[in-house]
């Protein structure tokens, strides 16, 4: 057996346990779920009372009718559908959104229309997914010189043309 790498307390061959809150009146929503087994995604649900229209251009925030709460460690990040992002134009406009460890409000998916036609959004439909990433607990450390490297400050394509 290959021994996991050890991240801090998290293993990766063990199972992470989030907590996820029904939100009152979205008993009908669906919580979010994985569609295959190694799916990296949990899809997330539109809890919107009625259809909602975003026509070109237009942005929205859909709530999920859920929260969360997360080990520290943790995050998760919504990121958009590539099916919805191909055939209607629909992202997440501030792709990936940061759900934060210590946040317990609703969680919510910001939707953008880049198409050119109108999208309905309906209640119980799957409109982005969620990614759960583990974050290094860094501490910021003021210094006045940094150490030298081969690349330095080069960088926005100094490596080649293109
Ligand atoms: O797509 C998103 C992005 C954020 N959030 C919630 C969870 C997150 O923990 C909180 C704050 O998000 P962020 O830090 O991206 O927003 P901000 O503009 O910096 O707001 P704040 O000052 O509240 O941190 O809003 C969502 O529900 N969906
Ligand atoms: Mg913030």
């Amino acid at each position: 057996m290959r021994p996991s790498p050890d991240l801090g307390g998290i293993s990766l061959s063990e199972r992470i346990e989030v907590f996820i809150k029904r939100l009152p009146g979205n008993e009908d929503i669906a919580l979010p779920q994985k569609m295959s087994e190694l799916a990296s995604g949990f899809d997330l649900y539109a809890a919107v009372s009625e259809p909602l229209d975003l026509g070109p251009g237009e942005r929205a925030l859909i709530p999920t009718g859920f929260a969360l709460a997360m080990p520290a460690g943790l995050e998760a990040q919504i990121r958009p559908r590539s099916g919805l992002a191909f055939k209607h134009g629909i992202t997440s406009l501030n792709t990936p959104g940061t759900i934060d460890a210590d946040y317990r409000g609703e969680v919510k998916v910001l939707l953008i229309n880049h198409g050119k036609e109108t999208f309905t959004i309906n209640r119980n439909e799957r409109i982005a997914q969620m990614v759960f990433q583990t974050v290094p607990l860094i501490t910021l450390t003021e210094v006045s010189e940094l150490d030298e490297t081969e690349r330095g400050a080069g960088g926005f394509g100094h490596t080649g043309t293109k």
